[in-house]
């Protein structure tokens, strides 16, 4: 299990981790997701050791294993934990065996020991074939896979994962997304996983927690984040496509009526129709774009500083400079207050 409570990490008067709690079980695949500069990364490197918290602990099972209220933390090299980067920093001058044999060496595992583990994990992770190569003979998609190889290999129960797939190509992010969990899974471990890819994030969770300006926006299964967003961020941050949200000032009279002209209301694509033709109560958009999504039409117009996306099964053909009547159900399926609290 990991437990934060009340974490803190400040750099000067700055707060890029903001009094941060939740827990997770053992085995969890915990993701940690959230814009650019939010803290995602400052949270891992404080459950990797890296970075002393200033408030608040960090507990793996029992054992507290930072104290920022006390002002100490345990050794990275005794956490039991294994991290990824984004980037793989493997040693240019060893082998792919060499690489993930290092860290056994180092935990003092006799040899017999140590070419069984080594043998295990290069095949858990697919590379057998790679063993006697160096890091510049292999792709990146190659080197990710022996940077978790090596991390795996002695062992640690919490894997923590800093935008391991970010340097991959987007059908290589996807295989290893599966791979990545498949891994998990086979070790039993518990994981953290840092990305700013919602899609990501909502695709390998157990448990999320968006993050926002140093806080958690919301803590869940990937489910409820989309089923039940606590904030406007999380309803238009999650989802593929995300949830629209307009401001009931922009909203035609029908939908308006009864509904606090300061917030805005959520609707989620699939409930939405299109028309090339004026509808009662409809809303008049500049179309932007159109895709296939499984069979599927998924269509986005744009007006100011708004954008509406709707899923729909058909739709007609339409093209820059033509205007689509976008029609929303007559209640929003939430509404949000202007400083992004649910109303309703
Ligand atoms: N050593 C540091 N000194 C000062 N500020 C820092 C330091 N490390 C991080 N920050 C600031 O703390 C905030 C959170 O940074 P962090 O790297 O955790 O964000 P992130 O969510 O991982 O972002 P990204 O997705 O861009 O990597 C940012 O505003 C960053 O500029």
């Amino acid at each position: 299990m990991i437990r934060i409570e009340n974490l803190v990490k400040s750099f000067g008067a700055f707060n890029a981790v903001d009094d941060i709690s939740f827990s997770v079980p053992q085995g969890a695949f915990l993701v940690l997701v959230g814009p650019s500069g939010c803290g995602k990364s400052t949270m891992l490197r404080m459950l990797a050791g890296l970075e002393q918290p200033n408030g608040g602990t960090v507990s793996f099972g029992d054992r507290i294993v930072s104290d920022g209220n006390r002002g100490w933390t345990i050794d990275p090299a005794q956490r039991d934990t294994g991290l990824v980067f984004q980037s793989y920093a493997l040693w240019p001058h060893m082998t792919v065996t060499g690489n993930v044999d290092w860290p056994l060496k180092v935990a003092g595992m006799a040899k017999p020991d140590r070419q069984a583990r080594v043998a295990d994990v290069l095949r858990m992770l697919g590379i057998e074939h790679l063993a006697g190569r160096y890091p510049n003979e292999i792709s990146g998609g190659q080197q990710q896979r022996v940077a978790i190889a090596r991390m795996i290999a002695p062992r640690p129960s919490i894997l923590l994962f800093d935008e391991p797939l970010s340097n991959l190509d987007a059908k290589l992010r996807v295989e290893m997304r599966t791979e990545l969990l498949r891994v998990h899974r086979a070790t039993g471990a518990t994981s953290v996983y840092v990305t700013h890819d919602q899609v990501e994030a909502m695709t390998m969770a157990s448990h999320v927690a968006v993050l926002n300006h140093g806080k958690v926006e919301q803590f869940g299964t990937p489910e409820e984040l989309v089923q039940t967003p606590n904030t406007a961020f999380v309803a238009t941050f999650v989802g593929t496509p995300p949830a629209n949200l307009v401001p009931v000032s922009a909203l035609s009279p029908p939908q308006a009526a009864n509904l606090p002209i300061e917030a805005s209301a959520m609707y989620r694509p699939e409930d939405l129709l299109v028309s090339a033709t004026p509808v009662d109560g409809g809303l008049a958009f500049d179309f932007a774009e159109a895709s296939l999504v499984a069979g599927r039409t998924m269509l986005t117009g744009t007006r100011d500083n708004l954008r509406i996306t709707a899923v729909v099964d058909a739709a007609p053909r339409f093209g820059v400079g033509d205007t689509v009547h976008f029609i929303l159900p007559a209640a929003p399926a939430a509404l949000f207050g202007a400083n992004g609290e649910r109303l309703s």
